[in-house]
Parts: structure tokens; C-alpha cells; sequence
């Protein structure tokens, strides 16, 4: 008979141990799994974000986010689970009461991802409630343009750089064939005009023609890492964590988001301290409401983010639709040749007043809303009921912003089609006027509402009101190749390029 010796004894022991161990883990981890389980289980959604956020983490990496959370509220419901604990909403309805000021609904965890300065709130990273209604009280003067001295002056003057920049090196002709990437050059656009209504100066986007210090570049390298984030959120601590902070952009970089940081706390520095510069822009409002040089220099970077991807995605997307459409083309601009006085550029309120631009715009900015982020509410405690569901408190709601924006309930059995032609056909009576506002308040939550609704909105239209007029009255635009006319994915903002076009003087 062979005896085991005294070590093998002990090793058996040892991985018994380790056995032992490692069931306690499996069993905890599978209970908690099934607690997280049953906690929504009563709500539908797609079989793999049931049991965990592998689903979320999968289109976000796609780039596909958006239009898989339409595609599970359309399929499922207006209320869909789409992770362990995250479901999202498409009923307009029920989203604005998410938002009202006194709904108990909060932001998640994933609004630290909009912290460009670690440790340090921003009004769009600003979880607490109370903090941010006083954030917003210093800002919304600033951002909505009522607080700037010559906003539209200044938003004219950036777009006749726009056109200069076309005149000088992208006008094509017969025998000169001289492309552009519209989806390039509307970024700098929105960029430039951001940079002066904010802080009176611009980093010559559009003069230079090019992304001066790579900030676009940035965006395009660390969005797709932000659109993760935002499914872990408890990533952002790692993130914040010393030692990475140390990895990350510095005010002192030549290029990128440290560059735009070094700038803008050069622009707050001097608006503080005894020899500090007084101006009626966006950053001197904040301070004139007191903000802190703190609190600027966290809000700085917000200006330059919220502000010009999410306008340059409605204008790149309209003008998509206006020029692969002959109908919408012909009609727009018939509808601008016919106004016997325009300025130029054209004025805001003249803009105003054509009720096809309006109806193209409102279109835009509904086909294509520029925030398709789930922008998640933590649910109150006690829970709320929402669509008929029960929500546990501390469970997790977002927005199916596209399943509401092609609403074929709400918009037509056409919704999918691009076509303004449905904001200037309502009827008479009471349905129809009904129908009209119902379309009306949905398709302004591309701009949220309530408590968190986006203060940048009037200088946002003033840009849109401008900048199709001005290209459509002076030149024909082509798209190069309509089988693939752009490369569009969504890593928190849509990166949105290679809209490659002609463009050519109109003939007189
Ligand atoms: C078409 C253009 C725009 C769209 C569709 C848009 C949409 C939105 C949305 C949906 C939000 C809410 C985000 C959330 O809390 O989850 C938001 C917030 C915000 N937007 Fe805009 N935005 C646009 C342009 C602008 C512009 C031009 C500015 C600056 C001038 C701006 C500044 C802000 C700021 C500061 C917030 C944070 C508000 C808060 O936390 O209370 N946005 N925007």
C-alpha cells in the first residue's frame, strides 16, 4: 500500500481550499447576477442585456448605439431593458417627466465621463442637483447668446470666413476640379464661431483651413473610448486616478484637448485678478454672474464640446439631405430667390421668416439629433412607475432619442424619410392642431427639457438659420459619390466625414 506523503496531504488541502474559495465567488457573483436579473426582469429587451451590459458595450464599440436602442424600443416597446440595470424610454411623454425640475430623477454615473478636468465638475458632469441649478443660473445668460455683445455679428463674420474659405480653394469649375469634405469644414465652422462668441477669439479654423492644434483629431481618437466609459462609468475614477491623470492632456500640450485646456485657462486667467479684462462674451457673463475662476476654468471646455460637434452634426446631416434630394434642393432655394430683399449674410429674423428653411431645419435637427446618448436618470427612491412599468429604485432610465425622432406614431408612417414637407401640411381643427404640437415639443427634445434642457439652443438656430442660406444662394453643390456619400458612426458625439462635395458657382 503506498501512503500519501504528508506534502501531497497538504497540497490537497490547499486546493480543496482553493476550490472552496472559488465556488463561494461563482455563487456570490451568480446571486448577485440574478438579483441585478430579476430587478428588471419584468421588462422586455434584447436576451443579452438581461443578464449583463455586454450588449451596450458591443454597440457602443460599433459605433451603433443610437440606432440599436431605436431598434430594441421599436422592437420591444416604448420601454426596453437594455443592460444588467439600464433600460431605456421612447415615450416623449414620460421622458419630460423624467426631466422636470422636481421629478427626484438625477443623472447616472455616466455624466463623470464629461469631466474634462478630473475631480472637477462642469454644468454637463454636475450631479448634484443643487450645485447644478446654481451652475445654471450663472451660465444659461451666457450660453443662450442674451448676455453677448454683437452675437450676430460675430456669428456673421465666421460665416463669411465659411464662404472665403469656398472661394478660395473649393470652388470647381469645368476644367478645375477642386473637392471638399463638407463635413470638415462645417466643423471648423461651428468651432470658430463657439471660440469667438465664448471668448472673443477663435483658434483660425476656417482661415487656416485645417484642425490647428488637432483638437478634432483628439476627439476622433478618444470618443470612442468615452462611448465605453459611459456603459462603466466606474472607469472614470480609474481614469481620475493620479496616475493616469499624469497620462492624460495637459495645459501645457502643444496640440490636442491639452492645447484647448492651456488656451482657454489663459483666456479665464485674464479675466481674473486687478488687471482683469472686462468683455461681453459668453465667459464674461459667467463671471458677471459669479462663477469663480475655478468653476471657468472647468466651463471653458464645455463651451468648445457641447457647442460645436452637436451643430455641425445638424448641418452636415441636413446638408446631406438637401443636395441628395433634387425635390428639397429646388424648393429651398426657390424659396430663398423669391424673397425680393435678403442681407447677406442672411439676418436671423429675415431666416426666420422663410417657412421652408424652418421646416428643413426642424427636419434636420429631427432625422438626425445630434445627441444620441442614452443620457441616464438614476430612478428616485421608492421607484416610479414609467410606461406602465415598474422601476426599482437606483435602477438606471435613458432616452431612445431616435426611436422618438422617427416615431411613426408621432411623425407618420413616413417618419424614416427625410421630408419637410410634413411641418407645413397641417390641417384645420382641433386633431390637427393637437397632432401639431405633438410633433412640435417632440422634435425640440433633441434639445432635452426641463431641468437639463440645452441652454445653447438659440445660438444653435442662429447658425442653422445662416449657413444654408448663404451656400444655397451662391453655389451648386454636388455630392462626388452618392453610394457611400459619408462615413457617420456614433462615439458619444456622431464623427461624421468624407461628406466629399463639388461645389461650383451658380450660374447667373
Ligand atoms: C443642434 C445643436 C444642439 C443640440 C441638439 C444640443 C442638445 C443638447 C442636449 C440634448 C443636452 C442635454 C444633455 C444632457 O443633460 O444629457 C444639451 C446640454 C447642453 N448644451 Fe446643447 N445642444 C446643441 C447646441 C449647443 C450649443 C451651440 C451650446 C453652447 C452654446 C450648447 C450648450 C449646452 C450645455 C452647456 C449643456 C448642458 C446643460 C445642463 O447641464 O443643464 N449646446 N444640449
Amino acid at each position: 500500500m503506498i501512503l500519501p506523503s504528508y506534502k501531497s496531504a497538504e497540497t490537497s488541502v490547499s486546493v480543496q481550499l482553493l476550490l472552496v474559495a472559488l465556488l463561494g465567488l461563482s455563487v456570490y457573483s451568480l446571486t448577485q447576477r440574478f438579483i441585478a436579473w430579476s430587478r428588471l426582469s419584468h421588462i422586455p429587451g434584447p436576451p443579452l442585456a438581461s443578464f449583463s451590459n455586454l450588449w451596450l458595450v458591443w454597440h457602443a464599440y460599433r459605433g451603433t448605439l443610437p440606432w440599436a436602442i431605436k431598434d430594441a424600443t421599436d422592437k420591444y416597446g416604448s420601454l426596453a431593458r437594455v443592460g444588467l440595470n439600464t433600460v431605456v424610454n421612447s415615450n416623449p411623454e414620460s421622458v419630460v417627466r423624467v426631466l422636470q425640475p422636481c421629478s427626484g430623477f438625477i443623472r447616472a454615473l455616466d455624466y463623470q465621463a464629461a469631466r474634462f478636468r478630473p475631480g472637477s465638475d462642469n454644468i454637463l458632469s454636475m450631479r448634484d442637483e443643487k450645485a447644478h441649478k446654481v451652475l445654471k443660473s450663472k451660465t444659461t445668460a451666457g450660453y443662450n447668446g442674451k448676455d453677448v455683445e454683437g452675437l450676430e455679428g460675430q456669428i456673421d463674420k465666421v460665416v463669411e470666413t465659411f464662404i472665403d474659405l469656398i472661394e478660395r480653394k473649393y470652388l470647381s469649375t469645368s476644367t478645375d476640379y477642386r473637392p471638399v469634405d463638407l463635413a470638415r469644414i462645417t466643423q471648423y465652422f461651428t468651432l470658430d464661431v463657439i471660440m469667438s462668441i465664448a471668448f472673443g477669439s477663435n483658434f483660425g479654423h476656417l482661415e487656416s483651413d485645417s484642425d490647428v492644434y488637432q483638437y478634432l483629431h483628439m476627439m476622433e481618437s478618444f470618443m470612442p473610448m468615452v462611448a465605453i466609459i459611459l456603459v462603466y462609468p466606474w472607469l472614470c475614477d480609474i481614469l481620475e486616478s493620479r496616475f493616469l491623470h499624469m497620462m492624460g492632456p495637459k495645459d501645457t500640450d502643444k496640440t490636442g484637448m491639452g492645447k484647448v485646456m492651456g488656451f482657454a485657462k489663459e483666456v479665464v486667467s485674464q479675466r481674473f485678478g486687478p488687471k482683469k479684462i472686462i468683455r461681453k462674451d459668453m465667459l464674461g457673463s459667467f463671471i458677471a454672474h459669479g462663477m469663480t475662476q475655478d468653476e471657468a476654468n472647468s466651463e471653458t471646455l464645455v463651451q468648445i464640446v457641447a457647442g460645436s460637434d452637436t451643430t455641425a452634426t445638424t448641418i452636415r446631416a441636413t446638408f446631406l439631405h438637401i443636395i441628395s434630394s433634387p425635390h428639397i434642393y429646388s424648393t429651398l432655394r426657390k424659396e430663398i430667390d423669391n424673397v425680393s430683399h435678403l442681407s447677406s449674410p442672411v439676418t436671423d429674423a429675415e431666416a426666420k421668416r422663410l417657412p421652408y428653411l424652418q421646416a428643413v431645419i426642424e427636419e434636420g435637427l429631427r432625422y438626425w439629433p445630434p445627441i444620441g446618448l442614452l443620457a441616464s436618470k438614476i430612478v428616485p427612491k421608492g421607484g416610479a412607475t414609467i410606461n406602465g412599468f415598474f422601476l426599482p429604485e437606483d435602477s438606471s432610465i435613458g432616452v431612445s432619442t431616435m426611436g422618438i425622432q422617427r416615431s411613426k406614431e408621432i411623425f407618420g408612417a413616413d417618419a424614416d424619410e427625410f421630408r419637410p414637407e410634413r411641418w407645413l401640411s397641417f390641417g384645420e381643427g382641433e386633431a390637427e392642431k393637437a397632432r401639431e404640437k405633438r410633433m412640435r415639443s417632440t422634435v425640440g427634445q433633441v434639445f432635452a427639457s426641463g431641468k437639463y434642457t440645452c441652454p445653447g439652443r438659440p445660438v444653435a438656430m442662429m447658425e442653422l438659420n445662416k449657413i444654408f442660406v448663404e451656400v444655397l444662394r451662391k453655389y451648386d453643390i454636388t455630392l462626388v459619390n452618392p453610394s457611400r456619400p459619408w462615413r457617420s458612426v456614433y462615439a458619444g458625439v456622431w464623427m461624421q466625414k468624407d461628406l466629399c462635395v463639388r461645389i461650383s458657382r451658380r450660374a447667373p
